[in-house]
């Protein structure tokens, strides 16, 4: 028996506005991902990548088509069942969206706060080795302001791993980022997802991080197309 995809996706399509404004942005999407694998999905602004990340992340109602995440059909689900989905998975949107008024260990063990499992000294003390392992020890106590774009972006991958996700979905998780500091994030994440086993989905436009990938994917117009191989390169001819 195969492995059972982490992520699957079938015929999903997605509209916005109503009426004389509705307007299709995903057109029949089909996509399976498998656990522990590195996805990048690349494409021009405006094509839908932030949209179907965010079906996928359970922040968005599926309206067509089937998307299953851990086995979980997300159309027609309930909040109940979305909440519980969202659990698993950890987010690294743009502008990293740290709270402002929550030190970086704070910031860090929020989202600990779901898993009502986890005792508070416990989640404080993971807050603090998951600071360590993106190489802010010495930062735990400072507040978002007092930190460089790439450290608050180490921040924002620090909370959305210290859960220990099954899926990280990130979205240009490199933007505003210097050559070096997106470089060492992105090979932070790869290195803490394979460390822990979990599937990476990561959009982003930046040609210097592709090879990081096992899969690319490219969104062009609301269309996915995939390629097997990073790089673009042609699958080896079998004999
Ligand atoms: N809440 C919304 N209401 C109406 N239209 C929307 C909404 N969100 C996105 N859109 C439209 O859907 C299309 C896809 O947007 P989406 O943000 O998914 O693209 P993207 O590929 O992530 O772009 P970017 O790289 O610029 O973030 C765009 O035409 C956008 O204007």
């Amino acid at each position: 028996m195969g492995v059972s995809p982490v992520i699957a996706i079938h015929q999903v399509s997605h509209f916005f506005g109503r009426g004389r404004l509705r307007k299709q942005v995903l057109f029949d999407i089909d996509v399976e991902i498998y656990p522990g694998e590195v996805v990048i999905m690349s494409g021009p602004s405006g094509s839908g990548k932030t949209t179907l990340l965010t079906l996928i992340g359970a922040l968005r109602s599926t309206q067509t088509g089937s998307l299953q995440v851990f086995n979980q059909q997300l159309r027609e689900a309930n909040t109940r069942e979305l909440v519980k989905v969202r659990r698993y998975i950890g987010y690294i949107f743009q502008a990293h969206n740290l709270l402002q008024s929550l030190t970086a260990r704070q910031n860090v063990q929020m989202a600990l706060d779901l898993h009502v499992e986890i005792d508070k000294k416990v989640a404080y003390q993971r807050s603090i080795d998951m600071l360590a392992e993106v190489g802010l020890a010495e930062w735990a106590n400072y507040y978002p302001q007092e930190l460089s774009g790439g450290q608050k972006q180490r921040v924002a991958i620090a909370r959305a791993l210290v859960s220990h996700p099954k899926i990280v979905l990130a979205d240009e998780p490199t933007a505003s980022l210097d050559k070096q500091s997106g470089r060492d994030v992105v090979e932070l994440m790869q290195r803490l997802a394979k460390q822990q086993g979990c599937t990476i989905l990561m959009v982003t436009h930046d040609n210097r991080v592709l090879d990081v990938a096992d899969r690319l994917i490219h969104m062009e117009d609301g269309r996915l197309s995939t390629q097997d191989q990073a790089f673009g390169l042609p699958a080896p001819v079998s004999p």
